[in-house]
């Protein structure tokens, strides 16, 4: 019911670092996933040096290569793409050297980034967002020589890169910042038309003719009603006038990256067969003053002469949020150009004949001008496909591809929880791909597999070879399986692999079955337990001496779903309330200093205590599952190595043989049981 749950659980891990050592020779890396109490492979890590050196070693065929990017960087065309990346999978592409350039925007937390696809050779820009411009992340973009520019005026984090390159490089940065980036925004082929004003650089587009229809949009049929009145009242305006009918002139589309808020305006536009106009927030933040106000006012006049027509304004939170807010002072560039946009609001009435939709994953950060009756005065939400909505898309995104009759979308959309519609037409497209560089007629579920992984959890690495290692990595991944099926509440396993992808040595993944919108403490504690099967296989199998560094990224999503349980949800001796969490809650540094010091230092002693004691007792539960289950391990982690990959059905009818698993419950148990007990 409350949507903080499913929302704070879905939301990808804050980024921390694991600099073990300030030598970075021995530095281990931690792998993040979009949903770490979602899709879970749980995975065990290596040193950074292997690392590269394994992604050097040469990845045949599919994956990247540290070679290939540079010398494909003159032959392949920068594509422009609105598409998204998750920083989980920007930072597997930074390792990889695949990132060319990176703007940053908004305090370092907005950034378009220009990463090379080895699959369809080409440079594809992308918008991700950034948990904070941390130090590691700097010093990672300079270390891969990455061409980075900070739009500056309300950046608050030059101490930082200060502190990282000396002051020597200090102008380079910034008169790189300054230089304004003159690439244009492309427009992609077929019937778009770049509308550029000479005079201020306008960079909106206008689109004659979307093309686009309802049909193209999947999965949201509420917010699809919603427009239903919109797409009337633009293809006859004059209907509704002469009958004083007020129509919204503002609309503010809210929903996360991917989730189809511009297509769905485009839709709208294509519905009512009228011109549809684009521009994007953070496109508004130039460097100098006073550009953004006369942008907003060229594409008012324009959207105003081909009037009844759409305008859409992505990103309005870059340019919309709350006046006077930045830190060191407001931007004023930033405040000129939304005082322009409200001026615009007001100036034409909804008669005019023109719609603005605005489009941000961040409303709570808007001036509340911007929402005041008469400007963006409706807001329809967007949220993430659920299984249903995800198969709905799979299958408009399937329409014109050649899918094998084995090809189940319902077992896709099962196995995507988290994914937005980009991330699945994303999917479909990479298993087209892989199915043509295969020599395969048609898509395969194979293909749809391995993207789903790649996606995931990163490119597939070089086996490693037998020995120390690969016995280590096969019990730690054995013992996430055997403590994940032991626990009542834990999601079936679907696979164990000792394949490496992204810079996970192996890896274990579960299948979720619903979509988790209510998650029970049962289930959030069997999670901590499953994340701690593998070091606790390390620590009884080799002895304490032996455990490794491997469990990093398991020990940090453990920790933060105890953190949650305590702070957010009420599920420890502390009792049901939500605590501020500062760590948790926020990448912004002086909002969790704040919170912190608004905390009284026994609550901050006894969160740390609940979180240890969950922690501790799980880790107990678990290194009792590997002593009793001794022979089963064994005999698993032989066929795993031999097999390099068990699926769930196989792992489970070798434990069966060792141990009865029919009667735990994966599943949450059902009220009906609940209340009958
Ligand atoms: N509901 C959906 N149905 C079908 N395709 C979708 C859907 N949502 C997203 N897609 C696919 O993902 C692509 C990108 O989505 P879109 O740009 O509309 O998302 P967005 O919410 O506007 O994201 P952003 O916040 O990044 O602008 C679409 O062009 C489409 O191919
Ligand atoms: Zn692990």
């Amino acid at each position: 019911m409350s949507p903080a749950l499913s929302l704070s659980l879905s939301h990808p891990p804050i980024f921390k670092s694991q600099d073990l050592s300030k030598d970075n020779t021995n530095h281990t890396k931690s792998t993040y996933r979009e949903n770490p109490c979602q899709k879970t492979p749980v995975d065990i890590k290596i040193s950074r040096r292997k690392l590269l050196k394994s992604t050097a070693l040469g990845l045949t065929g599919g994956g990247l290569s540290v070679a290939q990017p540079a010398r494909a960087e003159q032959e392949s065309p920068v594509e422009a793409t609105s598409s998204r990346m998750s920083y989980s999978r920007f930072l597997q592409y930074l390792d990889e050297d695949a990132v060319k350039k990176v703007d940053l925007f908004e305090n370092g937390t907005v950034a378009i980034a220009e990463i090379f696809n080895p699959i369809l050779n080409k440079i594809q820009r992308v918008k991700l967002q950034l948990p904070g411009l941390t130090q590691e992340l700097l010093r990672k973009m300079k270390e891969k020589n990455v061409d980075f520019a900070a739009h500056p005026m309300e950046v608050n984090w030059w101490p930082a890169i200060l502190d990282l390159l000396g002051n020597v490089a200090l102008p380079l940065i910034l008169l790189g910042s300054l230089l304004l980036r003159t690439s244009s925004t492309n427009t992609p082929g077929g019937p778009n038309l770049p509308f550029g004003l000479g005079r201020s650089k306008a960079k909106f587009q206008m689109e004659p003719n979307t093309g686009i229809t309802f049909d193209d949009v999947a999965g949201i049929d509420e917010a699809k009603q919603d427009f239903q009145e919109i797409v009337g009242f633009l293809k006859a305006p004059e209907k509704f006038t002469a009958v004083g009918a007020k129509i919204p002139k503002g609309v503010l589309l809210v929903g996360p990256p991917g989730t189809g808020k511009t297509l769905l305006a485009k839709a709208i536009a294509g519905e009512a067969g009228v011109p549809f106009f684009s521009l994007s927030g953070s496109e508004f933040i130039e460097m100098f003053v006073g550009v953004g106000a006369s942008r907003v006012r060229d594409l008012f006049n324009k959207a105003k002469a081909n009037s009844p027509c759409l305008v859409f304004i992505d990103e309005i939170d870059a340019v919309g949020r709350q006046r006077g807010t930045g830190i060191g002072g407001g931007n004023d560039e930033r405040e000129q150009t939304l005082n322009q946009l409200l001026t615009e609001m007001d100036g034409f009435n909804g008669n005019t004949g023109v719609i603005v939709i605005a489009a941000t994953n961040r409303p709570e950060i808007l001036d509340s001008a911007l929402l005041r009756p008469g400007r963006f005065d409706r807001q329809v939400t967007v949220g993430l496909p659920d299984v249903r909505g995800r198969e709905e898309i799979l299958k408009v995104h399937s329409n014109n591809k050649k899918l094998d009759k084995d090809v189940s979308l319902s077992v896709i959309a099962m196995r995507t929880p988290g994914f937005s519609g980009a991330d699945l037409a994303n999917l479909m497209n990479e298993a087209a791909i892989l199915a043509g560089r295969r020599g395969k007629e048609k898509i395969t579920m194979k293909e749809v597999d391995d993207s789903i992984d790649r996606i995931v959890a990163g490119m597939e690495g070089t086996k490693m070879t037998d020995g120390k290692n690969k016995i280590l990595v096969a019990y730690h991944e054995i013992g996430h399986a055997l403590c994940a099926t032991l626990t009542p509440g834990h999601d079936p396993v679907q696979k164990v692999t000792l394949i490496p992808r992204g810079q996970a040595r192996g890896l274990t993944w579960f299948l979720p079955g619903e979509d988790p919108v209510l998650i029970s403490k049962q289930q959030l504690f069997a999670r901590i337990i499953g994340g701690l099967g593998g070091r606790a296989a390390e620590e009884v199998i080799f002895g304490e001496p032996e455990i490794t560094t491997g469990a990093a990224g398991d020990l940090q999503q453990i920790t933060q779903i105890a953190r949650q349980m305590v702070t957010m949800f009420g599920m420890s001796k502390i009792g049901p309330w939500a605590l501020t969490d500062p760590v948790v809650q926020s990448s912004d540094v002086v909002l969790r200093m704040l919170a912190r010091n608004s905390m009284s230092e026994k609550l901050a002693e006894d969160i740390d205590s609940s979180v240890r004691d969950i922690i501790e007792s799980a880790y107990e539960i678990a290194k009792n599952h590997i002593r009793n289950s001794r022979e089963a391990i064994d005999k698993l982690v032989d066929v795993l190595l031999e097999k390099e990959t068990l699926t769930g059905d196989e792992f489970r009818a070798i434990l069966s043989e060792f141990t009865d698993i029919s009667s735990i419950k994966m599943d949450r148990t059902p009220i009906r049981d609940l209340i009958e007990a």
